[in-house]
């Protein structure tokens, strides 16, 4: 009689967080519910095209700090758009935007790739790529499993990704079907330089560079500019690296409390001298002042001779 009381008791306890877990479930349904009636009424919404555009977009953190105010701005297939800003002004949080983690409270965005195979359309890199426990082949494809390739990569496929990124040795010392912890095992630099060929891999049409060279050589992130650009691939690249100045053809700055500035470089109106460059190139010190001087050389009103 005490087991069954006992087990009664437990069973009455297992039934009230039942009751409690779907009465929070319909609350959560209904919140959903009335922000997308909201959002729709607002117009906030995201559309598909072949290019990037914020309206009117308002970046706000969960705890309701505004980033960035009203922001409009288009990035076309074949741009390159560079966006810096102090640490914390809202860079990679636009992304979080952009890709749906944050909600759109304000505005419209049109991308490409709305509920089809995002990957495909816009790639983001992160400055710590996501790294799987499993083969260097699994890691190359990812996002993708070799269940979900629609053209297998092959050995002399791996080979060529690694090249391109100086990582090839990794064949030499972890054999095809070794399944390891790649994030324990690679050094931040080498883990970056696998996030590079996986970009390669996909293809993507759009791709965003959060700050993904940090840790890897300027003569490296050079070599990685010029490919990525000669795939074809439109780059939106979060960097406080003067030297990329010349890898792209707009700058948006943010200042963290919602204020924003675009230049247009598309004209090459607003690049620095070539000693410029040089002097901006050797003075990557600090983050922040990094920044300003990406801001200063978009300001130049002269021209430079772009690496290639
Ligand atoms: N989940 C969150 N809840 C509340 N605030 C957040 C959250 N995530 C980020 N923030 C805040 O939003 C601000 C912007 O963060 P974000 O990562 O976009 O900055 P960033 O410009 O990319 O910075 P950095 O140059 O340091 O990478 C920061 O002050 C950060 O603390």
């Amino acid at each position: 009689l005490s087991t069954s009381s006992r087990r009664l008791n437990l069973l009455s306890g297992y039934a009230d967080r039942i009751h409690e877990l779907l009465d929070v479930s319909r609350e959560l349904s209904g919140v959903r519910d009335r922000l997308m009636s909201r959002n729709s009424s607002a117009k906030n919404y995201i559309s598909e095209a072949n290019y990037i555009e914020f309206s009117g977009v308002k970046v706000v953190t969960p705890s309701g700090n505004v980033l960035v105010d009203d922001l409009t701005l288009r990035v076309e297939s074949g741009s390159n758009l560079l966006i810096t800003g102090p640490n914390g002004s809202g860079k990679s949080s636009l992304f979080r935007v952009l890709g749906g983690l944050w909600p759109l409270v304000s505005g419209h965005i049109v991308k490409p790739g709305v509920g089809s195979n995002l990957n495909k359309e816009i790639f983001y890199v992160p400055q710590r790529p996501y790294t799987a426990v499993g083969t260097l082949r699994d890691q190359l494809i990812y996002p993708l499993t070799a269940d979900q390739e629609t053209e297998p990569l092959s050995y002399g496929g791996m080979v060529d990704l690694l090249k391109n990124v100086d990582l090839d040795y990794l064949l030499e010392r972890y054999p095809l079907d070794k399944e390891v912890n790649w994030g324990d095992e690679l050094s931040l630099g080498e883990q970056q330089r696998l996030g590079m060929a996986r970009l390669f891999y996909h293809k993507p049409k759009f791709a965003i560079l959060d700050e993904c060279t940090s840790a890897v050589t300027t003569d490296m992130e050079e070599r990685f500019c010029n490919r990525v650009r000669a795939m074809g691939t439109s780059c939106i690249t979060i960097s406080h690296r003067p030297a990329l100045v010349a890898f792209h053809d707009v700058v948006l700055s943010l200042d963290g409390e919602g204020g924003w500035k675009v230049q247009d470089n598309r004209n090459g109106s607003f690049l620095p001298t070539e000693s410029e460059f040089d002097a901006l190139k050797s003075s990557e010190t600090d983050r922040k002042s990094d920044a300003l001087a990406v801001q200063r050389a978009f300001s130049a009103n002269t021209k430079v001779v772009m690496i290639s």
